[in-house]
């Protein structure tokens, strides 16, 4: 840690708050850290963080930024395979690495001491330093960016209560920065919002300019933005937020702008507006294009009865409310639009809040008026357009240059049930749960009675009969609730966390990068499934939900079982079956959602309650038995002429992608049959033709037709999945090949645990000890530095022999089953520059993401589906069927 004392002084004599000093930034690739960010300033003093806040008249908004801590780790395999990649390393310097976070919050103004104190707590005020002996007055010269009415209003407050001075900035200039900033840095930031249905929409940044930004807080301000800093209020109207707060709370005795909204919901405006329908007689005025529900007049049926206030529903009166001015506005926007030849608008401010009635409202106004050629347009943190604004004015912050890829939004799995700690009802019957019941597997002897010659598959049979075990009984289990719990952050009254606002936290993450084989980045979808459709939504969140029982046993197994992982594993299990039940709900509560981010949502929920890797003692077991048996098995295909062999090593991937602890129908396999039936099925499943069948197209790429050799590839990306058996009989034995045809190998690993996925840190150590047994495997990872230990007693004595075809091992960026190519690590980047051939292994990685991917590269996809719907929907097959896809270069 820095010198905590020159920190201050420093403070003291800038007499503002401290920024980021980016000069001489330069971005570390260090894989050593975990997927965080990693710009490395070396200017840059130890402590700091920015804070921003929108001080309006009903919340106030907060935007701060958080740094990450210093992961520096230090594996000196990992290293010299960056010297290799070209890839500085930097570790032995002493600059302190910064990467950060952006949080999003909400506070009602007039709980405004709530806001103070959660400043004060996380010493945001100063720097965000969380240090004891931090002298409160020591800091009475900081500043912190503000805006809104509030910066005005409370600045004496802000300045008695944390000595800090509130620096104003322009309410409308903020607005522009913020959306500005969105709109360029998030993927699908803005949606269209028609009928409840929401539809997220990318923005291409280079014809963003220029839009029409409508903000709606108590009055309405018509913005038009031509760039950065360039905009003009070209109108408005004095008919907003205010007043369908002002007049319904007169109407309805509403205590709450959010108790007016909420009644709206049940109301029904035709109790109170005139319809078309009322002036002519139930009949459309179609001759004008008009339907008989058209409002002909808000609230025009008050006027024809004789009727008093009373008389009218609350519910109605606030339907009525809403609609008419929620078209009003949409109306006066569509007509500036139109007044500038613009064909974008955006809507914002507190008015609408994510509140689904009112932007259906707008966009029903917007496309009635503009007779469906415009479109209103909303954005997820529409709510902190000022704040972030705000943030943005700070100079060198550095936002401005941040990409989309380099940006990553991260939900709060644990919110529900955490509040900073876990909150998890007592645990029953722990003992019980601790008792682990043995399932007897069928044993190699029983099976072969008299055994002649024992084959590598037979032996590692053998030893895998403990590979399973102990698998524990479907019952009795505490934890792990395998079903959907409601959402404790359901609710009437104001949110006020930003998971429930539908913003995570965003991280800064500089070093990610688009992969570059991409063949088009622009069109990539990395989810193969759409799960907007309810009912894939639902059979994918009840596919999870069932899971989590097992997943709970193996994550609380994996941390030794102690009362602190049981109730680590139950507060989990109710965290995730809670954000399970918000997306059944509400879809689109975290963002766009696809498969993918579900099945990372899960492994980031399960690192948030600390269980680092939940499948670690599985995936040691596996790779154990493998090991084993890897050098018969490389004898075996020795034997094999290269066509054989070829197809062998190819039926070897697949088959071995079984062991798939992710798999409900792979698991209760593991829980029913004995390993001897599951290989053995998976291996007569191998006969061709496969599913999906390339075999012939990548065998001729491979080993040519006729006399015709053809080049062996350059370097080879391999995608590798799962530990064991996958990786060690499957994936090494097909790299093995590669590199003795003269193809460099990289193996692509993920950067953090995710199911019994094998990750980039293990992978150093199981291909040195199968280099142990494998002179080509060790002369390829020696020189591709993954061997620092120089190993005495291995096969090779013919020195002079040394092959310089290297073996590497690089980390993918991600930590989940799936990977999403526009963010990938920087070390993969740089090896995918000279790579000619990606081989994209397992569901996660080459079906559930990335099937219909196209590369610069031949690519070659092989996986086992394991799910029986997307056996259906994908191959039209059945479970456990085989997709070997070969797609060339074009
Ligand atoms: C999580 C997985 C993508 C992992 O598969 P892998 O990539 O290891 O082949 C896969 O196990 C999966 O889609 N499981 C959920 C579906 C099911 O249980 O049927
Ligand atoms: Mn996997």
């Amino acid at each position: 840690m820095g010198d905590r004392g020159s920190n201050i002084n420093s403070i003291h004599r800038s007499s503002s708050r401290p920024q980021l000093d980016l000069s001489k930034a330069e971005i570390e690739a260090n894989i050593d850290e975990d997927k965080y960010p990693t710009i490395l300033l070396p200017n840059q003093s130890d402590h700091l963080s920015h804070l921003a806040l929108d001080l309006g008249g009903s919340l106030i908004k907060l935007v701060y930024f958080s740094r990450h801590e210093d992961q520096s780790g230090n594996d000196r395999r990992m290293r010299s395979v960056k010297d290799r990649m070209g890839l500085p390393n930097r570790n032995r310097r002493t600059y302190r690495v910064l990467g950060g976070r952006l949080h999003f919050l909400m506070f009602e103004t007039s709980k405004i001491n709530e806001c103070l104190d959660f400043i004060h707590s996380k010493k945001l005020h100063c720097g965000g330093w969380e240090s004891h002996d931090y002298d409160d007055v020591a800091d009475r010269n900081a500043i912190i960016k503000a805006t809104g009415g509030g910066a005005y209003k409370f600045a004496d407050l802000f300045k008695e209560r944390l000595g800090v001075s509130l620096d104003k900035e322009d309410e409308m200039a903020c607005m522009v920065a913020g959306a500005n900033f969105l709109l360029k840095a998030i993927r699908h930031e803005a949606f269209t919002h028609m009928e409840g249905q929401k539809e997220f929409l990318q923005i291409d940044h280079n014809d963003l300019y220029p839009y029409l930004l409508v903000n709606i807080g108590s009055g309405v301000s018509i913005i038009k933005v031509d760039g950065d800093g360039k905009f003009e209020r070209v109108s408005g109207t004095n008919v907003g937020g205010g007043t369908y707060w002002g007049l319904g709370r007169l109407l309805t005795k509403c205590q709450s702008f959010d108790e007016l909204l909420e009644l709206s919901q049940k109301g029904d405006n035709r109790n109170i507006d005139m319809l078309v329908g009322d002036i002519y007689g139930g009949m459309d005025y179609s001759k004008i294009g008009l339907s008989a529900s058209t409002i002909a007049s808000s609230f025009g049926k008050a006027t024809s009865e004789k009727k008093e206030l009373e008389d009218y529903r609350p519910e109605d009166i606030s339907l009525s409310l809403l609609r008419m001015i929620s078209y009003n506005i949409g109306q006066i926007s569509h007509l500036n639009a139109m007044r500038f030849g613009l064909k974008r608008i955006f809507f914002g401010g507190f008015f609408i809040r994510g509140h689904a009635y009112t932007m259906d409202a707008i966009s029903f106004a917007v496309h009635f008026w503009s007779k469906g050629a415009a479109q209103a347009m909303f954005l997820r943190h529409e709510g902190f357009l000022g704040a972030l604004g705000a943030f943005m004015s700070y100079e060198k912050h550095g936002l401005d240059d941040l990409m989309v890829h380099q940006l990553v939004e991260r939900f709060p799995m644990g919110a529900p049930y955490t509040g900073g700690k876990i909150h998890g009802p007592p645990l029953k019957d722990l003992d019980e749960k601790a008792r682990y019941c043995m399932f007897s597997f069928i044993t190699f002897e029983s099976v072969f009675n008299v055994p002649v010659q024992i084959s590598w598959m037979e032996k590692f049979l053998q030893m895998g009969t403990e590979i399973t075990a102990p698998v524990p009984m479907a019952l009795p289990r505490t934890t792990g609730l395998g079903g959907f719990e409601v959402p404790l952050s359901k609710g009437s009254t104001l949110r006020s966390d930003a998971s429930a606002l539908n913003v995570g936290v965003l991280h800064l993450v500089p070093t990610l990068e688009v992969f570059p084989l991409l063949a088009d980045p622009k069109m990539y979808e990395p989810n193969t499934i759409d799960i907007s459709d309810h009912s894939e939504l639902e059979y994918w969140l009840t596919i999870l939900a069932e899971h989590l029982p097992d997943l709970v046993d193996k994550a609380v197994a994996s941390e030794g079982g102690t009362d602190d992982a049981k109730r680590r594993g139950d507060a989990f299990a109710r965290a995730f079956s809670a954000h399970l039940a918000r997306l059944m709900e509400e879809p689109a509560a975290y963002g766009k959602l696809g498969l993918a981010k579900l099945l990372e949502m899960r492994e980031e929920c399960l690192r948030e309650f600390h269980f680092v890797d939940a499948y670690i003692s599985i995936k040691q077991r596996e790779n154990e038995a493998s090991l084993a048996v890897l050098p018969d098995l490389l004898m075996e295909l020795d034997s094999l002429d290269e066509e054989t062999r070829l197809l062998t090593l190819i039926e070897g991937v697949l088959a071995a992608n079984i062991f798939d602890w992710g798999s409900r129908a792979c698991v209760d396999l593991y829980h029913k049959g004995t390993i001897i039936e599951i290989y053995r099925m998976s291996r007569n499943k191998m006969q061709r033709p496969w599913q999906v069948d390339d075999f012939d197209a990548f065998k001729e790429r491979m080993l040519g037709s006729g006399d015709k050799k053809p080049t062996p590839h350059r370097r080879a990306l391999l995608f590798v999945d799962n530990s064991g058996a996958d990786i060690v009989l499957g994936m090494l034995p097909l790299a093995r090949e590669l590199l003795r045809r003269g193809t460099e190998v990289v193996l692509v690993a993920n950067s953090l645990p995710a199911l019994n996925d094998v990750t980039a840190k293990e992978l150093p150590d199981i291909v040195a000890e199968a280099a142990k047994h494998c002179d080509i495997l060790r002369r390829a990872a020696e020189s591709g530095g993954l061997l620092v230990d120089a190993m005495t007693n291995t096969l090779d004595s013919s020195k002079e022999n040394l092959s310089t075809i290297p073996l590497m091992v690089v980390e993918n960026g991600c930590g989940s089953p799936c990977i999403d190519l526009r963010q990938v690590s920087s070390e993969l980047a740089a090896a995918a520059n000279d790579a000619d051939l990606i081989i994209l292994e397992g569901m996660g990685r080459a079906l559930h993401t990335n099937l219909n991917a196209r590369f610069k590269c031949d690519t070659l996809k092989l996986a086992m589906v394991k799910n029986q719907r997307l056996a259906e929907i994908l191959v039209k097959g059945n479970i456990y069927d085989c997709v070997c896809k070969y797609e060339p270069a074009n």
